[in-house]
C-alpha cells in the first residue's frame, strides 16, 4: 500500500483544489495537493514538503482528518489528510495542470480522484472541516 498524505489547505473561508495533468495517473481529475511519505519521514513533515515542493506554498498543520485507504486496481493507498493552513509563499504549478479555491458545497460537484471522494464523503471529516469554513484562520 502506498501512503500518500494530502493538504486541504484552507484560506479566508474557501478550499484549494488541485488538478492532475493529462500524463498522471487520474488525468484532468481534482485532488488535494500532497505525495507519498519518504522512508524516515513523518507524515507531517512529508505534507509540509510536498506543498513546497509542488506549489511553492508553506503551510502549517491545524489537524489531522482521517485516512481512507482505496483500491484503484493499479495501486492501493492510504491517503493521509491535514487540515492546513497558508503561512507564505508565491504560488507557482510545479506538478499540477491548475488550482482553484472553492466553497465546500462545490467540493461534491468537482470530479476528484476516487480516494478524494471518499475522503471528503466521511461525515467525520466533513464534520471536522466545517469549523475553518466561513472563518479566518488567522
Ligand atoms: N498527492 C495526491 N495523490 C493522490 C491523491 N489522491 C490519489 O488517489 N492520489 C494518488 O496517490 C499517489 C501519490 O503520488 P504522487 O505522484 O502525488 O506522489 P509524489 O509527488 O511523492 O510522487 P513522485 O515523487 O513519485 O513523483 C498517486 O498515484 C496519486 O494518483 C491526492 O489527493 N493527492
Amino acid at each position: 500500500m502506498i501512503q500518500v498524505t494530502c493538504a486541504i489547505i484552507i484560506d479566508q473561508g474557501k478550499i484549494l483544489v488541485a488538478q492532475n495533468k493529462e500524463n498522471s495517473d487520474h488525468p484532468f481529475q481534482w485532488e488535494f495537493p500532497g505525495g507519498k511519505i519518504k522512508s524516515g519521514e513523518t507524515e507531517r513533515d512529508c505534507i509540509v514538503r510536498e506543498i513546497e515542493e509542488e506549489l511553492n506554498l508553506t503551510v502549517e498543520i491545524a489537524e489531522a482528518l482521517i485516512p481512507v485507504e482505496h483500491n484503484y486496481e493499479i495501486k492501493v493507498i492510504r491517503l493521509i489528510p491535514f487540515v492546513c493552513s497558508l503561512v507564505s509563499g508565491h504560488l507557482k504549478l510545479n506538478d499540477h495542470k491548475a488550482i482553484k479555491w472553492v466553497d465546500e458545497d462545490e467540493l461534491d460537484k468537482l470530479d476528484f480522484a476516487e480516494a478524494d471522494r471518499v475522503l471528503i464523503q466521511k461525515s467525520e471529516n466533513r464534520e471536522r472541516l466545517k469549523k475553518y469554513l466561513g472563518e479566518k484562520m488567522h
